[in-house]
């Protein structure tokens, strides 16, 4: 056995973001490669109608833990939901359980957070920064714990270009900020979220740069590791390839690209596109775990868990990696043929968003009012440009970050644990990664069936036929209202089609005379 499975063998994990995207992946993880661990313990909150009892059943039901249930189906013993509000004071947790977990927790993962890149600072202050101090002064009065690695991200610091391992000053002094909100209503909140978060371009990346601060400054004697991922995609191998549950940062871009609804986009073709598949991710968290137990540094490590340093890829190869793997494979019901451009020019892309986006949603929802059916289209882009004018900042710049500590881990690592727990990003084939990522949004995201391409591909070739006609009978059109009736028009016309000619003439006798 490797040694950091190793390590986990009999520990007690605590687990906090378990029923979101990475932290589901985490338990998976640590259950399949780590089979001796004793127990997870994971902070769960009742949502929905469902006891936290029924969500962690129904997690523990989903494909992705379908090789862990073939090694062991009695998985779930090990288990332990444990009812928790983040944003409630203690955690909302019962003294039992605050008891159970002083006394047998060794290690805890920090997951949870808001991602919501419009979510009100009070609210983002309260789960990314109050709730990381609840769990740091729970942590506190844990007996036997080993390591605590919290979750940030690499855009924390994302108002500097290059970003060292360190924890940053913090925009503001965390107390002071959670001392003012507290008698402020929420429009007064609202009306200074931008002069506080200054150039940072969300609540998000502003409450993850002080929960760090915030994590230095009460961590104690604690043993502590920090992970930044950068923009954490699908898997890249494990379990295995292209799953991904979510529409958050490029998927849902990926997704209506195509679907045929975003066929325009700014970001720079040029700029690093720093994506991380999350088993890498979370391969490097639970190395993390256990060279922190093990090695108890005397300061929080930072872990920038990037590629863009290491293996570099751009968003102009984004882009035509993902509308090749869309042509060939794809989506069902498309609005239109995928056929996604991105641009750093405003002016360009507001124009195509004007051709390309409202143009048709305009058409299409005249037709379903016609149809009397209710219109939905602009709905649709309303929303899909609210959501790709959030993420244009982070494609369309890129950042240089330092990975000393994530290199320095590697090293660390036997052969066999750097197999186990594989987070060399050297090893990452692009081309092949982004199609099994667009396939997983499909399959996993989607829940399209693969044996359904064909009846796909003939729903493109329909849509290329109406795009057809649509072509022609606006060319009909446009010579009927404007060119067949002004002389001038006319003229303009015949001009141009007897410029043509002569081009194509003179075209043809040149080659002629060549040959
Ligand atoms: C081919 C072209 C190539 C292009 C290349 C360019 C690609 C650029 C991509 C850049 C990504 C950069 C990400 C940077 C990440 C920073 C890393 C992190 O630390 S943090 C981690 C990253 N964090 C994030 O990425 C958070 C970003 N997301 C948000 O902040 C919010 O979701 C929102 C403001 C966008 C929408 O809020 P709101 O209007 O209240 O809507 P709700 O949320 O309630 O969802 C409503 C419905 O819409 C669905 N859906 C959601 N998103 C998208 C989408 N993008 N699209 C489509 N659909 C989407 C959603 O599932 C739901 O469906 P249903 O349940 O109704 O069926
Ligand atoms: N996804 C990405 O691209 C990146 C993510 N990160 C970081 O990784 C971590 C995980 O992100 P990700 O998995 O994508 O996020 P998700 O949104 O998928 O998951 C968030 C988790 O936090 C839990 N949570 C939220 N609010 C509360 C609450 N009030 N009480 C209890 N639990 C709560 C959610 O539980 P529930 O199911 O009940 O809502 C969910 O389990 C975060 O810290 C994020 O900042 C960093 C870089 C990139």
């Amino acid at each position: 056995m490797s040694s950091v499975s190793e390590w986990y063998m009999g520990k007690n994990v605590l687990i906090t973001g378990a029923t979101g995207f990475m932290g589901k992946v985490l338990v998976e993880k640590l259950l399949r490669s780590c089979p001796g661990v004793k127990a997870l313990y994971l902070l769960v909150r009742p949502k929905a109608g469902q006891s936290m009892q029924e969500r962690v059943h129904d997690m523990l039901k989903c494909k992705l833990f379908d090789r862990v249930r073939e090694d062991n189906p009695d998985f779930h013993q090990k288990i332990i939901p444990i009812s928790s509000e983040l944003m409630q004071s203690g955690l909302a947790l019962s003294p039992a359980d605050v008891e159970k977990l002083s006394s047998c927790i060794n290690i805890v993962f920090h997951c949870a957070a808001t991602v919501r890149f419009d979510e009100p600072l009070k609210h983002a202050l309260q789960l990314n920064v109050i709730a990381t101090q609840q769990i740091l002064a729970l942590a506190q009065r844990m007996q036997h714990l080993y390591a605590f690695i919290h979750i940030s991200t690499a855009y924390a610091n994302c108002n500097r270009r290059h970003i060292d391992e360190v924890i940053y000053p913090p925009p503001v002094e965390p107390k002071k900020l959670i001392d003012s909100l507290e008698w402020m209503d929420d429009a007064i909140v609202r009306d200074i979220t931008p002069r506080l978060i200054g150039d940072r371009p969300n609540t998000y990346t502003y409450t993850k740069a002080l929960a760090e601060y915030v994590v230095q400054q009460e961590s104690g004697r604690l043993n502590i590791g920090i992970i930044r991922p950068s923009i954490v995609g699908a898997s890249w191998q494990e379990p295995f390839p292209g799953w991904i549950d979510n529409f958050n940062g490029p998927s849902g871009v990926f997704i209506a690209a195509g679907k045929g609804i975003l066929r325009t986009m700014r970001a720079s073709n040029d700029a690093v596109a720093d994506l991380i598949p999350v088993d890498m991710v979370i391969n490097l968290t639970l190395a993390a775990g256990w060279y922190t137990a093990v090695h108890r540094p005397k300061s929080a490590l930072v872990y920038n868990c990037t590629t863009g340093g290491i293996n570099p890829f751009h968003w102009g190869e984004i882009e035509h990696h993902v509308m090749s793997t869309f042509k060939r494979n794809p989506l069902e019901q498309a609005f239109r043929r995928p056929n996604a451009n991105i641009t750093s020019n405003y002016l360009i892309n507001q124009y195509w968003i004007l051709v390309s986006h409202k143009f048709p949603a305009l058409i299409y929802d005249l037709f379903l009012r016609l149809s009397g059916q209710k219109p939905q289209m602009m709905r649709i882009f309303t929303r899909l440009h609210k959501a790709i004018a959030l993420l244009e900042y982070f494609s369309s710049q890129d950042w240089e970050w330092n990975s000393d500590n994530m290199n320095m881990l590697m090293n660390q690592l036997s052969a066999e644990d750097r197999r186990t727990f594989n987070f060399d990003v050297h090893q990452l084939n692009w081309p092949e990664y982004i199609e099994n990522y667009c396939i997983g949004t499909k399959k996993y995201v989607l829940n399209e069936d693969m044996s359904d391409i064909p009846a796909a591909r003939q729903h493109l070739r329909k849509l290329r036929n109406i795009r057809y006609t649509f072509n022609t009978l606006l060319l009909v059109f446009i010579w009927r209202v404007f060119i067949a009736r002004s002389q001038m028009a006319r003229n303009i016309w015949y001009f141009v089609v007897s410029l043509c000619f002569k081009f194509l003439s003179y075209f043809r006798a040149s080659s002629t005379l060549t040959n």
